[in-house]
């Protein structure tokens, strides 16, 4: 029995002789988005809320297989296509968060992703329910998918998400996210045995600078070594502000030679700002970076790798500053 046939008590003497075309009727009126799909994969409901959500008519869509142009640029299956195919176990690669069956209703799907609404102003966040109706014998005849825009909610989500990871100055990674990634990827670097190595870089003669230019003037200056910084950067690599004038590079499956090169690489890349600090011996803002790698252990702790870097970046201060340092060195 399906969920629809459950609504025949509502239904008049004419109508319970039709109970599902009543109830694709019904559909066609709600104010949540819906469509129908029969079990060929083709459009027999295309309700006024889905018209206004995607911007594409009924008319267009009614006995095609093309609704996936009404949330997608490339043809891909909708929820409902993945039930209609059997196909569930590709939820998986398709969607953002999914939960299959939910309510413990059978092969009904759940999932969410971005979808990018060719026909309308911008990608919308939906989510999606697919429940499969089928007749007295079993068989499949349709597939209901409702739809409710998340967007809005997405987006407060990723805003918070990016407050709680973020530096407020210069929008890089801040101490809490850095953790978080420098222990994810030791454990990575643990399961695959790769290295993994940091760079702490730290500006020199600060203190200097905000003297001369005040703590604004720093704090711009600040911001630009950061974006110096991150221009560095390989996608998989990350970069943050690890407190106050110190920044944090975590390069995972990187040597030690390697996570030199990029040291050196930022070094200058921060001396070819040719930021002037009058205060320092230099006369021009520069960096000194002190570098570290591990083989990630079950005995060690990503802690050692940090303490292992800073002692190199140390050094480099000893040394006088605008200069890279390695363990050892
Ligand atoms: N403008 C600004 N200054 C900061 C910020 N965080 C830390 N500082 C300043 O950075 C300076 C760091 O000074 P020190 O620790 O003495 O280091 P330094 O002068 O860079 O000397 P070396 O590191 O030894 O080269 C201090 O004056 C801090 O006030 C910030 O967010 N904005």
């Amino acid at each position: 029995m399906n969920s629809l046939l459950k609504i025949s008590p509502l239904m008049d003497a004419s109508t319970a002789a039709q109970p599902q075309g009543f109830a694709l009727k019904l559909m066609e009126l709600l104010v949540i988005p819906t469509f129908v799909l029969d079990a060929a994969g083709r459009v027999i409901i295309w309700n006024r809320a889905c018209e206004r959500l995607t911007g594409v008519p009924a008319a267009e869509l009614l006995g095609t297989s093309g609704h996936w142009c009404a949330f997608y640029a490339m043809q891909r299956p909708t929820l409902a296509d993945l039930v209609i195919a059997g196909r569930t176990g590709e939820i998986l690669d398709l969607y953002d968060g999914q939960a299959r069956d939910p309510g413990g209703t059978r092969d009904k799907l759940c999932a969410e992703n971005w979808c990018e609404m060719p026909r309308t102003t911008g990608r919308r966040y939906l989510a999606a329910d697919a429940s499969p109706i089928y007749d007295s014998d079993g068989l499949l005849v349709a597939v209901v998918e409702t739809l409710r825009d998340l967007t809005e909610e997405k987006q407060a989500q990723i805003a918070l998400e990016q407050l709680a990871t973020r530096d407020g100055l210069t929008g890089l990674a801040n101490r809490r996210c850095f953790d978080h990634t420098l222990l994810a990827e030791w454990q990575r670097a643990l399961r695959q045995a790769q290295p993994l190595s940091l760079l702490m870089v730290d500006v020199d003669n600060f203190k200097q600078y905000n003297d001369a230019y005040g703590h604004v003037g720093g704090d711009d200056c600040l911001k630009r070594i950061a974006t110096a910084l991150a221009s560095e950067m390989r996608a998989n690599d990350l970069v943050a502000r690890y407190g106050g004038e110190e920044f944090a590079v975590i390069l995972p499956n990187q040597s030690l030679k390697g996570a030199a090169i990029v040291a050196e690489r930022i070094r200058c890349r921060v001396e070819a700002l040719r930021q002037p600090n009058r205060g320092a011996p230099a006369r021009f803002v520069t960096v000194s970076i002190g570098a570290a790698t591990a083989i990630a252990s079950h005995e060690q702790q990503p802690a050692q790798l940090v303490a292992t870097a800073d002692a190199a970046l140390y050094r480099a201060k000893h040394m006088g500053r605008n200069r890279i340092s390695l363990p050892g060195t």
